[in-house]
């Protein structure tokens, strides 16, 4: 039995690179599919938000000198790409996903429409969200808290490249020690930069927990799904 009937899983567009330099790495993004697809065999209903910062991200490198919103919808069209490099993979792992876009690109992907989304979650197929939340000036770990509250989701899953919410950025400060539990209050009142302050702050409103634990690391998220202790849960 999983712990969890329904989970929005947030998967690190950056950390899909692997060791590669740019883009989707196929071996990473195979053992994520498969990993999805272990636990959606426990009965588990699974949606998806994919980054974008492995192609484009509206504030780095690429986006200097540009026009913030511009850069941002750029950002939100690489989510696209990312979702349908996902949603093949798990077609080619035999598993049914769909994915629906928060903006209108509807020759290529079908729009998020709520209602549908929860049917396709009741019929057993993963939902990649694409696009983010639409919005210039947000994240897709905002889009991640959105949508896991918009569906119910018990718990928001937050795959990336640490393994879990540190009392510093770990890659910055290596003395940097890692909670096994904290709460959104303190999260927010440190300044944890592993989320941000909307997405978390979204989350704590809507009393939806956050685990955060990492993409790297082989069967961490049936792990999770199973309620045992990996990386950090962060809680109202
Ligand atoms: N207090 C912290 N605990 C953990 N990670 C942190 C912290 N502060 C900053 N980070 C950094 O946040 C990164 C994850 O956030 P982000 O770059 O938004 O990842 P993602 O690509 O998963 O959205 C980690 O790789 C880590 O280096
Ligand atoms: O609701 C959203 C979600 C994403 N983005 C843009 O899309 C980029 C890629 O998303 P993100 O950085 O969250 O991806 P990840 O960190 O997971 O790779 C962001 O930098 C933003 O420019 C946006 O504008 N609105």
């Amino acid at each position: 039995m999983p712990a969890y009937r329904r989970i929005l899983l947030k998967l690190s567009g950056e950390a899909l690179m692997g060791d590669d330099a740019y883009g989707i790495n196929r071996a990473t993004i195979a053992r994520m599919v498969a990993e999805v697809h272990a636990v959606t065999k426990l009965g588990c209903e699974v949606a998806v938000v994919i980054g974008g910062g492995n192609i484009f991200r509206g504030v780095a490198g690429g986006s200097v000198g540009m026009d913030r919103a511009t850069a941002d919808y750029m950002g939100m069209l690489a989510t696209v790409m990312n979702s349908l490099a996902l949603a093949d993979a798990m077609r080619q792992d035999g598993l049914t996903a769909r994915v629906m876009s928060a903006i209108a690109i509807d020759q290529v992907v079908e729009p998020y429409v709520r209602p549908k989304a929860l049917q396709y979650l009741e019929e057993g197929k993963v939902v990649v969200f694409a696009a983010g939340t639409g919005n210039p000036f947000f994240t897709t770990d905002t889009a991640a808290a959105l949508r896991g509250a918009e569906i119910g989701a018990e718990v928001v899953l937050k795959a990336t490249k640490v393994d879990g919410v540190y009392t510093a950025d770990p890659a910055k400060d290596p003395s940097a020690t890692r909670y096994s539990t904290i709460s959104f209050d303190e999260a927010i009142a440190r300044n944890l930069q592993v989320m941000d302050a909307t997405a978390f702050a979204l989350c704590r409103d809507q009393k939806l927990p956050i685990r955060v634990f990492s993409i790297l690391k082989t069967g961490a998220l049936m792990r999770v799904v199973q309620g045992e202790d990996e990386g950090t849960l962060v809680h109202v």
